[in-house]
């Protein structure tokens, strides 16, 4: 079963996902880039508001920030907290720093891995450097999305086969697998076979750019696309 995350700025946001159908929260401030970090302030205002109903997530910009460590000590009570890997890729001490990342999450965070698709154009490590990370540490998921919001989907940017093969490595190490990057509607029966736990949207479900306005009505068609084909593959299992 595939499940529908929403980025969100605010509490206003994450109320109005939750109402249309998002069974993930994910907060972030999408003017600063692909997982840019809202304020702590921010977080807690979206637990406040939703999060009796589901987890909360948080982007916390990219691990070349530097405030990255002092976002990691403010997640008290997230679920999960990611962040992304950008010009990290000529680094070689890249692994440690995550870890360090890591290690200053509040206790019970759980981390999320990035691979960013464009990974090659925004300088941060290849998919296999990334999954063997996420092999060894312990965190719960792997993410893939796209730093860059303007050259197209994920699927724009790498094959369905390559995607495929990267969702299969994921799973086979027992994690979460979450599919994002300037997803739209019809990627969703493109990317429902590799069996994603989530797919991850902002710009998808916004009126304008995605650093506009949710739109209910948007939020609603996606999970209604979600729920409808698999609901009926089940039931003709
Ligand atoms: O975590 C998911 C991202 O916010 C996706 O954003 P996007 O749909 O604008 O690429």
């Amino acid at each position: 079963m595939t499940r529908l995350l929403v980025s969100v700025q605010g509490p206003d946001e994450a109320l109005l996902a939750v109402e249309c159908g998002a069974q993930l929260i994910d907060v972030k401030d999408p003017r600063h880039g692909s997982l840019g970090a809202t304020s702590p302030a921010v977080w807690q205002a979206v637990m406040a508001a939703v999060g009796e109903y589901m987890p909360v997530s948080a982007a916390l910009g990219e691990l070349l920030d530097r405030e990255v460590l002092g976002r990691a000590q403010a997640t008290a009570g997230l679920t999960f907290a990611k962040v992304g890997l950008a010009g990290c890729g000529a680094l070689n001490d890249w692994q440690a720093r995550w870890y360090a990342w890591q290690q200053s999450l509040a206790t019970g965070v759980q981390a999320v891995a990035v691979i960013y698709a464009d990974w090659n154009s925004c300088g941060a490590p290849a998919p296999d450097e990334v999954l063997d990370l996420a092999a060894q540490a312990d965190i719960a998921a792997v993410l893939i999305d796209t730093f860059d919001k303007t050259r197209g989907s994920v699927l724009q940017l790498r094959s369905t086969a390559e995607l495929a093969a990267l969702a299969s490595e994921v799973q086979q190490a027992q994690l979460m697998l979450v599919v994002a990057g300037s997803l739209q509607l019809g990627d969703v029966s493109a990317l429902l076979p590799l069996r994603p736990a989530y797919l991850a949207v902002r710009g998808a479900v916004c009126d304008g750019p995605r650093s506009g306005q949710l739109s209910a009505a948007k939020i609603r068609q996606w999970s209604r696309a979600l729920s409808t084909p698999q609901d009926h593959c089940q039931a003709l299992r």
